[in-house]
């Protein structure tokens, strides 16, 4: 079985932009969020489920973001219905990604990946941060980001201090050629590891 690698941070810490450097070092990468949409999106196996509890949450044939924040603002446990739905299609998503990987090591891009408990899948858990002024300054520069949706999903997420305690591995996202480095560096420990 091919070496897992479970790669997380919170919002705007820079899953995927170290998920590209693992890419182009030629590791497989399976993105958690990219699995969402494909299960949310025409024909995706979350839409009729979902229909069938909120059916106002699906338009032509898909399921709809938007619609389904508004559900979630206005009940505090439809979160944890929905994570019901949508976490075990996940999972079976990630393991037939892992079946068919043919790599000595993959990669998991999972942004829950310790509040959801998936690092006892994992062989090792890389956690990628930054300063908290500078993952402020980062999301707050995105389209329609106001600072009361900042803390909604900060408040949602594990802490950062939480996560560095728990992480295996850890890379500051501060410049891109600093990751960068990093990534090559950590790629180079785990091939020597399992080689040793
Ligand atoms: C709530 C939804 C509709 C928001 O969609 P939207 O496109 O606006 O935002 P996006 O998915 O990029 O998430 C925004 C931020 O919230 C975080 N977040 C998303 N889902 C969750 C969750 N279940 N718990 C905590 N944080 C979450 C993300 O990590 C991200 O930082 C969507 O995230 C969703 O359907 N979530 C439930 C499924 C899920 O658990 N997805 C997480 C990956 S397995
Ligand atoms: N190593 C780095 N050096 C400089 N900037 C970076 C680095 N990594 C990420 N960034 C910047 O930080 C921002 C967030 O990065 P990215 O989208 O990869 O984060 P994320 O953790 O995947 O976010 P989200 O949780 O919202 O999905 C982007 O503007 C990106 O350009």
């Amino acid at each position: 079985m091919p070496y897992r690698l479970g790669l997380t941070g919170s919002i705007g810490m820079g899953k995927s932009t170290t998920a590209g450097f693992f890419a182009a070092a030629g590791l497989p990468v399976w993105d958690a969020d990219a699995a969402v949409h494909r299960l949310y999106a025409r024909g995706g196996a979350a839409v009729a489920p979902i229909a069938a509890v909120w059916p106002q949450a699906v338009m032509d044939g898909a399921v709809d973001r938007p619609a389904l924040k508004t559900i979630i603002a206005a009940d505090d446990t439809a979160l944890s219905s929905i994570e019901a739905i949508v976490h075990p299609l996940v999972a079976t998503d990630r393991a037939d990604f892992l079946a068919k990987a043919s790599a000595d090591i993959v990669v998991f891009d999972i942004p829950l990946l310790f509040e959801k408990g998936t690092e006892v899948e994992m062989d090792a858990t890389l956690l990628v941060t930054a300063p908290a002024a500078l993952q402020r300054a980062r999301v707050m520069a995105r389209d329609g980001m106001t600072d009361a949706q900042f803390q909604t999903i900060l408040s949602r997420q594990m802490p950062d201090v939480e996560k560095r305690a728990r992480a295996t591995h850890i890379i500051e996202t501060l410049s891109m050629d600093a990751a960068g480095a990093c990534v090559t560096a950590l790629v180079a420990y785990i091939r020597k590891a399992r080689n040793a």
